[in-house]
């Protein structure tokens, strides 16, 4: 389980989060929605323990991330898909990442086959890869441990059409076998096909939270999700 707890995180004069609380179930899967600027990073920068938060907390499966015993078979993590180093191979990295867990080289194989990237592309230099490539390797990284919680930001970043279904599919099977996956995004109707809960922030507050029905309201989910941004930067100005 994921959880946030009035989390708020100001940068200087700038109130990135202003007391966010919300919980991503396990087996389950949670889109984070807001426009450019809203915060979405900052939080899961926040849960994955790269900064803290002003006040409040933000825990996976009860513990702040810093406070988790095996953080790599806990909670997986793609926050940044052009992080890899591009001078390694796919294979490189996911080798490197198995001998840090102590897993066994033939998980790197099983992982690369889960996210569809072939033996050869495998061997190719990160450098060269598509964003659509290095989502993909991203994913493979944050799965080796086989975690129960998968935390992601914009992971249809740079994935074609195909790409798109087959993450949609991979998500839902591992919210089926258990995973808490909460994922951000700015756009909509992919958020809409995946989640089974939606939490909405704008300018650092959570303007709603619910299922996709809830939150559609019989409209779509864009129209609440416009009505309620546009209602936010008007109380803020
Ligand atoms: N390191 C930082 N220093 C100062 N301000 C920051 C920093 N990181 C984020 N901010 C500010 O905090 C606010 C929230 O930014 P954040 O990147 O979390 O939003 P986001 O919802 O992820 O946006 P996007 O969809 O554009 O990626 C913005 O006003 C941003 O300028």
């Amino acid at each position: 389980m994921i959880e946030f707890q009035h989390v708020s995180k100001a940068y200087r004069e700038v109130k990135a989060l202003d007391d966010v609380s919300f919980t991503v179930r396990r087996g389950t899967v949670t889109g984070f929605l807001g426009p450019n600027g809203a915060g979405k990073s900052t939080a899961l920068r926040i849960l994955a323990g790269l900064c803290r938060p002003t006040s409040g907390t933000a825990t996976v499966l009860g513990r702040p991330y810093a406070k988790l015993e095996r953080p790599g078979f806990e909670v997986g993590t793609v926050l940044d898909a052009g992080a890899q180093h591009p001078g390694r191979s796919g294979r490189e990295v996911l080798t490197l990442g198995a001998m840090l867990l102590g897993l066994p080289k033939s998980r790197v194989d099983e992982v690369l086959r889960l996210v569809g990237l072939t033996g050869k592309e495998g061997g190719r230099a990160v450098g060269g890869y598509s964003l659509g490539m290095r989502q993909r390797l991203g994913i493979a990284h944050a799965l080796l441990g086989r975690p129960r919680a998968l935390i992601l930001d914009e992971p249809a970043n740079g994935l074609d059409p195909q790409g798109i279904q087959w993450m949609r599919g991979l998500l839902r099977d591992l919210a089926a076998e258990g995973c808490a996956v909460l994922l951000s995004s700015h756009l909509l109707h992919e958020v809409e096909q995946v989640a089974d809960h939606i939490v909405m922030i704008g300018r650092g507050r959570v303007l709603a939270q619910g299922t996709v029905a809830e939150l559609s309201r019989g409209r779509g989910l864009e129209q609440t999700f416009l009505e309620l941004t546009a209602n936010a930067d008007r109380s803020a100005s």
